[in-house]
């Protein structure tokens, strides 16, 4: 494909995508209606569709329309490259560039791709670093991978990955992190991953379980485990009794093959099976929430939240909270992350927590935005007398 003819392959895509269809979805119709497409194309595409979606307002406004045409011309004009180059009509590249199809200047919100309503919210939560992480959200996120230093240590991952062609470097926020500087696509087709010795893991996600108090011997619950990262990287750091549960089971489904690779057991269980291995010495509750310390990977949760959604979620936070308090021993520790940058899903939730339960201290507060490099996330660990 041509440039051009991927520039018309993406706006095609992002008409699907704003008329409601998950770009995930839209991506894969594509991909099988377009067998002439290489991988170079499909990888191409790709990042247009969702660079377009990270930047949708400001590019936009730079494009003169909320289209799938006027997010690709504003991204190009965003660029600094002329559109009349490759809007030329021919062949399969976009049609020529319209009188009407003129460049507004954005909002100071719309410039930093970031929505009205939410802004008051995220400016109270973030205060001066405002600004520089809705910046910093435009932009596609780094990856990272989680060394299994049960396994081997950092240093040799790094050397073990560079030998099969991938680049990598430590990464300040955890011990165990990689930023991949190199063959990124390379990854799931490693020996290094294959084998259980690297994960993929958000950087800042891997320093949230770093910050939890575990010691070989306990017995602990990831009690909203998705697909097992942080269950995973716990196993990493002692020998627990370890414990999996979700409320969608389904979540879980690659979780026994990916702890058979690493070399790890995690007994996976139903709701039903929860309080009876209770009490816990340590429960983890990493949360359903807006996710919007994760909108660089996520970008579309940015356009679909709306206040209602948010008010749902801060309220299924509590009932989690509510739920998993009585699982924990005395003298044991909940822990409750979020990868939300939103005081009302984080600091304002344990503050309500301790209100409602008495009998709790907190042990550990952090938080971290990606103006840290990995994604934005909150841990609050409490103590149970
Ligand atoms: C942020 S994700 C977890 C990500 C996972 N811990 C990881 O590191 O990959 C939140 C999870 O909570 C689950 N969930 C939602 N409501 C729940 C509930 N009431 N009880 C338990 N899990 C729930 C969701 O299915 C989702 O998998």
């Amino acid at each position: 494909m041509t440039p051009a003819a991927r520039l018309s392959a993406a706006i095609g895509i992002l008409d699907r995508v704003l008329a409601g269809t998950p770009a995930e979805q839209a991506l894969t119709n594509w991909g099988r209606a377009s067998r002439f497409a290489g991988s170079g194309d499909r990888h191409a595409v790709r990042d247009l569709v969702f660079d377009a979606i990270r930047n949708r307002r400001s590019h936009a406004a730079l494009g003169g329309a909320e289209t799938g045409r006027g997010l690709i011309l504003g991204g190009l004009r965003a660029a600094g490259v002329n559109p009349d180059t490759l809007f030329t009509g021919e062949g399969h590249a976009p049609g020529p560039v319209t009188a009407g199809e003129q460049p507004q200047t954005p909002s100071e919100l719309a410039a930093l791709d970031c929505p009205d309503w939410l802004a008051p919210a995220l400016q109270a939560s973030l205060g001066g670093d405002f600004a520089p992480v809705m910046e910093t959200l435009r932009h596609r996120a780094p990856v990272f991978l989680r060394v299994n230093t049960a396994r081997l240590s950092r240093d040799a991952a790094i050397a073990r990955l560079a030998a099969e062609g991938i680049g990598t470097r430590p990464h300040p926020l955890a011990e165990t992190a990689l930023e991949v500087t190199g063959n990124a696509r390379k990854i799931q087709i490693s020996p290094s991953y294959l084998e259980g010795l690297a994960e993929l893991q958000d950087a800042a996600s891997q320093a949230v379980v770093a910050a939890l108090p575990l010691h070989a011997g306990q017995s602990v619950l990831d009690y909203c485990a998705g697909g097992g990262g942080k269950t995973l990287a716990m196993a990493a750091r002692a020998e627990l009794r370890l414990y999996a549960h979700d409320a969608a089971p389904q979540r879980m489904a690659d979780l026994p093959a990916r702890a058979a690779r690493a070399g790890v057991a995690v007994t996976v269980l139903a709701g039903a099976d929860v309080p009876r291995h209770a009490p816990y010495d340590l429960v983890l509750a990493d949360v359903p929430c807006t996710g919007s310390g994760s909108w660089r990977r996520a970008p579309e949760a940015k356009w679909a939240l709306t206040p209602a959604r948010l008010a749902e979620l801060c309220a299924l936070q509590a009932r989690i909270l509510d739920t998993i308090a009585p699982l924990v021993a005395a003298g044991g520790h909940l822990a409750y992350a979020t990868c939300s940058l939103l005081e009302p899903e984080n600091q304002a939730q344990i503050a309500a927590f301790r209100q409602r339960h008495s009998g709790w201290h907190v042990t550990a507060e952090r938080r971290f935005t990606p103006l840290e490099g990995g994604d934005g996330f909150y841990l609050a660990v409490l103590a149970r007398k």
